[in-house]
């Protein structure tokens, strides 16, 4: 028999994903029907049409919209469920999901209704899917940082499994400084820390986000290009970025893809992954992504295999479960030769 020809795509790891941003029209419409809620749109397709953005922000106003229908925990489930069944296609091998709790909070939806709904998926998505997975719980850049400070110890009380933290929402006017405590409390516990900086804000809040709060790793950070000196000392530390080009044109943080940093980025040294942020409403997930970047970039297989490996080596993993991922994505690239 002829050998199987190598996989289209390399394994690799989604790390920057917003569990509430992957709700798919169809989905939305199934669970607003199930819960009574009405939403303000005929059918998903003018849903869909909706989705054209001017900012940062007017993403932000429908993505909370969208969340109205998710009120069960069979409807967080199917939420997780429809997105790891999604990603097993796109070579996804490993995700580290991130989920708004404030979100639900502020809509009457008890923690222990999101987090068991979610997790109840997880645990099984390994042995089902092949799609090893943790947890990040996210917090509002433009809330009150006593009110992250708050959910963070209801988590922990609950001993919600979460691997780590994050930090969310709009930028513009609110700098990431301020959850000092939060992140401070997060290491005290043991989680693992990332934050959104450099989306839409100045290099300074990447700059913050790392002498500050103290994370571990950058989400987009795409605004490091303008400060050099950091750029220096993001290469020399190997800070992972999780980069998501689409949704960054999407929302027109940059032009086109052509004009996206992260050839730079990658040019420099960085440790830098490609990820799908809210995949339906930017019409890409990561197989998507990754077909977008390899035309826009001519990227070689070789250039491929190394995002991969990046995702893999960003990831909040265990050290040895890294080490398997890199070799299977080096058995891909080599597979290729
Ligand atoms: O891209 C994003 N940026 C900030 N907050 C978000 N919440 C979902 N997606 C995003
Ligand atoms: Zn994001």
């Amino acid at each position: 028999m002829a050998p199987l020809p190598p996989a289209a795509r390399p394994p690799r790891a989604e790390l920057h994903v917003h569990l509430e941003g992957t709700l798919e029209p169809d989905l939305a419409f199934e669970l607003a029907a199930r819960n009574g809620v009405v939403l303000p749109y005929p059918d998903p397709e003018s849903l869909r049409a909706a989705y054209e953005f001017e900012d940062l922000q007017s993403f932000l106003d429908l993505y909370t919209a969208g969340m109205s229908v998710l009120r069960t925990e069979a409807d967080f489930a199917d939420l997780t469920r429809a997105y790891l069944t999604r990603v097993a296609r796109a070579g996804v091998r490993h995700a580290e999901i991130s989920f708004d709790p404030q979100a639900h909070l502020v809509r009457g939806v008890p923690l222990d209704v999101v987090v068991g709904g979610i997790a109840g998926v997880l645990e099984r998505s390994e042995t089902e899917l092949g799609i090893s997975t943790l947890l990040i719980a996210s917090f509002h850049r433009d809330r009150d940082s006593a009110d992250a400070l708050d959910v963070l110890e209801r988590l922990l009380a609950m001993a919600a499994p979460i691997v780590g933290i994050g930090l969310d929402s709009a930028e513009a006017g609110y700098p990431p400084g301020r959850f000092e405590a939060v992140y401070a409390r997060a290491a005290q516990a043991g989680l693992r820390r990332t934050a959104h900086a450099g989306e839409e804000g100045p290099a300074a809040n990447i700059r913050d986000a790392l002498d500050v709060l103290h994370a571990e790793r950058i989400d987009h950070g795409i605004s490091v290009v303008q400060d050099p000196d950091l750029v220096a000392r993001v290469v020399a530390q190997q800070v992972p970025f999780t980069v998501c080009p689409v949704s960054n044109v999407r929302l027109r943080a940059v032009p086109s893809l052509a004009e996206h940093p992260l050839p730079a980025m990658i040019e420099a040294g960085m440790l830098v992954s490609i990820n799908s942020d809210d995949p339906p409403y930017f019409n890409a997930y990561l197989d998507d992504v990754d077909d977008a970047v390899t035309a826009a970039y001519e990227l070689t297989r070789d250039q491929r295999a190394a995002l991969a490996a990046a995702s893999f080596r960003g990831s909040f993993l265990a050290p040895d479960r890294v080490a398997g991922r890199l070799a299977e994505v080096e058995a891909w690239r080599t597979a290729g030769e």
